[in-house]
């Protein structure tokens, strides 16, 4: 098992990763539980798989495991949900000194995360990823949000876990699908800062989303490293460097929105895009070589991710998906930076970008192919 340490100061925790970490959750846990009664949040696709070892872990040390089930999906980050698991909590009767455990992928980990933050002005939470979306990125860094009419997590708050655990073994169950877009995230660390890691992802791609022990663990490992320096250096995305990890996600988030925050596009398969669409409109401006821009390309590919928005077969245009755009919390003073590359490992925030060049970009784009 390895141990990432996220150095916050009063807030810093810990980011197990390994195997079988599940069936020892009462172990890993113990010292943040303070009462026999444990709430568990998690969805039905995960309950069928993993709620039992998390019980039985927890019985055997002498709790009591309470779980609610939500349905699984995008469209459970709502205010209806959210106000189902802050009633259930109540009910629950957990105190600010609590730990609730968010068992799940990013949805479940964003949502439960978010009732956290505003249960009692704020109680515990312990994540337990179960996607390799939520392993390498939305369980670490204390982003917790839910979805609003106007756009993707408009509502949330910066709410850090006390510990995460992630069971690369929950990734056996994990449909192929979940397991590429999770991948996107992946490919992401290495576009924005780290041009070895996007090597090692074209070479090792394969074998990570072919569950492949070692690679599966390594790309956890590596992403998580990677995510816990970036929130260390700017937890609450003010200092230009936490903005980073958005790479591909003004694109995404506006592609979420266009396609009703649906499974016609995950939230992974938008960022593999949005990557994509950084990268070419990077190529554009003339910030990047064409060349680097047909890697993202070509390692998106080959990840059987979406890679051309034409194929998304949208009834909208470019300007459709900027005014989307002008949503995203990045705004400030009217000005949306862009996260852009200038080489692969090598992204920056371009605060002079034009919205009305995007969205012809976008057009263009919307009907290249
Ligand atoms: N907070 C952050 O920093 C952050 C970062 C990235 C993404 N996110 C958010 O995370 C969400 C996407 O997360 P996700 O891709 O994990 O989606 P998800 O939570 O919907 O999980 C994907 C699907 O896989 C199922 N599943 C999860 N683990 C499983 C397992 N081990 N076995 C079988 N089925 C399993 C789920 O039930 C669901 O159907 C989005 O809402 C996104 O905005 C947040
Ligand atoms: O942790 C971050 O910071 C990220 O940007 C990680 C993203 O992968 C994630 O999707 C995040 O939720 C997007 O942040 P948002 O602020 O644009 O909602
Ligand atoms: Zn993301």
């Amino acid at each position: 098992m390895a141990v990432i340490d996220v150095d916050l100061a009063g807030r810093s925790y810990a980011v197990h990763v390994g195997r079988g970490l599940l069936a020892d959750v009462a172990d890993h846990c113990g010292a943040l539980l303070r009462k026999t009664r444990v709430p568990i949040v998690t969805d039905a696709n995960v309950a069928a798989f993993w709620r039992e070892p998390v019980e039985d872990s927890l019985r055997s040390a002498g709790y009591e495991p309470r779980v609610l089930v939500l349905e699984p999906g995008e469209a459970s980050k709502s205010w209806r949900v959210l106000e189902r698991v802050v009633d259930w909590l109540l009910a629950e009767e957990v105190e600010r000194g609590d730990h609730v455990l968010a068992l799940g992928g990013g949805v479940i980990g964003d949502l439960t995360g978010f009732a956290a933050a505003i249960l009692k002005r704020g109680c515990g939470f312990i994540q337990l990823p179960t996607s390799l979306l939520a392993q390498v990125d939305s369980s670490v860094g204390g982003k917790t949000a839910i979805n609003a009419r106007a756009g993707k997590n408009l509502v949330g708050a910066f709410h850090q876990p006390a510990l995460v655990l992630a069971d690369t073994g929950t990734l056996d169950t994990l449909p192929d699908r979940e397991m590429r877009a999770g991948y996107a995230e992946v490919v992401k660390y290495g576009v924005l800062g780290d041009a070895d890691f996007f090597a090692w992802c074209e070479a090792n791609g394969p074998r990570v989303l072919s569950r492949d022990e070692d690679a599966a663990r390594y790309a956890v490992e590596r992403s998580v490293a990677a995510k816990a320096r970036i929130v260390a250096q700017d937890e609450r995305e003010t200092g230009g460097r936490r903005a980073l990890l958005n790479l591909g996600h003004t694109f995404g988030h506006a592609l979420e929105a266009e396609t009703g925050f649906s499974d016609r596009l995950l939230h992974g398969e938008a960022v593999a895009l949005g990557m994509v669409l950084a990268a070419r409109y990077s190529a554009r401006i003339g910030h990047l070589p064409p060349n680097d821009a047909e890697r993202v390309t070509a390692a998106v590919d080959a990840a059987g991710l979406p890679g051309e928005i034409a194929a998304l077969g949208l009834d909208c245009s470019g300007d459709i998906l900027a005014a989307h755009m002008l949503h995203d919390k990045k705004m400030d003073a009217g000005v949306l930076p862009f996260i852009l590359l200038r080489a692969i490992g090598d992204a920056f925030l371009d605060r002079n970008v034009a919205i009305d060049d995007v969205a012809a970009f976008l057009t263009a784009q919307l009907q290249a192919h």
